[in-house]
């Protein structure tokens, strides 16, 4: 009788789990050209060179501009060298500061007049606000910021030297290219854009609540590269894992690409899909016996990251899931959206209770010798599993199949 799953099985996030989640933009793409981005941590130093010798282009105050306005990231000061918000958004406003942007006095230039608030099953965020046309006359511009193939999905035009130009195949391949190579490279990337409304829109303009319907036809503004370096302790934990003979999988909202270029750095084997690519509305078992040489799941929304554990649990395997994806559950199954406050100051952990368990989490890991049984004993008493997730995800009493860490 096989009242033990047959296997151990850790799924986990990698942003703030795997990852740091102390993110600091590298990079800028804009039509074509590059500017790297220098300095550390979330101060003013540092500057933004581009790569060919050229002086920037007015896009590039642009981009800034869109970085700035779309995130609700506070910059506090140099002496402080603190951000205060979520860590993605903290990446993309200290560019500014560095571009000699004043993000607070052009907030307050620039105030919203709507916005569309970042949720992980859209993957994106839109701010509005009043502005100036180039004809002079005012106008509502919406700066959209989000993931690249989202709103590369939703351009029709680009930024270019020569203003608004239509985004041809050839220029789509550009920004293809460019994010694969940022992605390559494990850089979480951002793509800004832009879209202009008729003086007076107040974030509606009859889309009946909708707004997201209104986001088609934007105007691409840049690419921004962004680091989140792993965590040292978690290479050798995943080993410790794989010796131990725990399967560990990484399920995440990032991209395939560069969840797969972490997921390598770190060790943890097998192919990276993405949860379209896995077709999640196949019934369980064949799911787990998809999943047997998957080592990531790339682009899964909260919910379906339940769905994962859930088909794996079905099947027996002992599961655990660490990460914040286990605060995402109960929201998620009650159609709720995530939004993640990430680290203050230093880019520490105070934004999320479970990611300072983790790392006690990693810690212990390194006591490889105790067996598979107690150790996700130990995930469990870490952080439970809240309630409506334990219920969402079918489990077997008595295998510990509801561990959670
Ligand atoms: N504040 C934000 N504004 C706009 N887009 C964002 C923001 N944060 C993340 N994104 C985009 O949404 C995608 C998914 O983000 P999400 O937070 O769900 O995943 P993640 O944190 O990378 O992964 P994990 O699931 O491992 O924690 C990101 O890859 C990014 O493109
Ligand atoms: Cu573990």
């Amino acid at each position: 009788m096989e009242t033990l799953g047959s296997t151990s099985q850790i799924c986990t996030d990698k942003t703030g789990t795997l990852t740091l989640n102390q993110m600091t933009a590298r990079e800028i793409f804009l039509a074509r050209r590059r500017f790297t981005v220098s300095g550390h941590g979330y101060t003013a130093d540092g500057r933004i060179r581009s790569t060919d010798g050229r002086p920037p282009p007015d896009t590039l105050d642009e981009a800034l501009t869109a970085m700035a306005l779309c995130t609700d990231a506070v910059f506090r000061d140099e002496e402080e060298a603190a951000v205060v918000g979520d860590p993605t958004e903290a990446a993309l406003v200290v560019p500014a500061e560095k571009g000699d942007i004043d993000v607070t006095a052009l907030r307050r230039r620039r105030p919203r007049v709507a916005e569309v608030p970042f949720d992980a099953d859209h993957r994106f965020m839109a701010t509005f606000h009043r502005w100036t046309g180039d004809d002079g006359r005012p106008i509502v511009r919406c700066f959209v910021k989000g993931a690249p193939d989202v709103l590369a999905a939703r351009a029709t035009h680009y930024l270019g030297p020569d203003g608004v130009t239509a985004l041809d195949p050839q220029e789509r391949r550009h920004y293809d290219e460019a994010n694969a190579t940022l992605a390559g490279q494990g850089r979480r990337v951002l793509a800004v854009a832009r879209k202009d409304f008729p003086d007076g829109f107040d974030g509606d303009g009859g889309s009946g609540g909708d707004v997201k319907e209104l986001l088609d036809r934007i105007v691409l503004i840049a690419l921004v590269g962004i680091v989140d370096p792993p965590r040292p302790e978690a290479r050798q934990a995943i080993e410790q894992c794989r010796e131990a003979g725990i399967r560990v999988r990484m399920i995440t909202g990032d991209h395939a690409v560069t969840a797969a270029a972490i997921a390598r750095d770190l060790g943890i084997p097998g192919r990276a899909v993405t949860g379209a690519e896995l077709d999640l509305s196949a019934g369980d078992a064949g799911l787990a016996r998809r999943l047997d040489d998957i080592g990531v799941v790339a682009r899964v929304s909260p919910e379906h990251k339940l769905r994962i554990v859930g088909a794996l649990q079905a099947r027996g395997d002992v599961v655990a899931m660490t990460g914040d994806g286990v605060n995402d559950a109960p929201r998620a199954a009650q159609g709720g959206h995530r939004r993640r406050h990430g680290p203050d100051r230093d880019g520490g952990d105070q934004g999320s209770g479970d990611h300072g368990a983790h790392r006690r989490r990693l810690r212990h890991h390194r006591g490889s010798r105790q067996g598979r049984a107690r150790h996700l004993r130990q995930h469990r008493q870490v952080h439970p599993l809240p309630g409506p997730a334990r219920r969402a995800s079918p489990s077997s009493p008595g295998n510990g199949s509801s561990a959670s860490c």
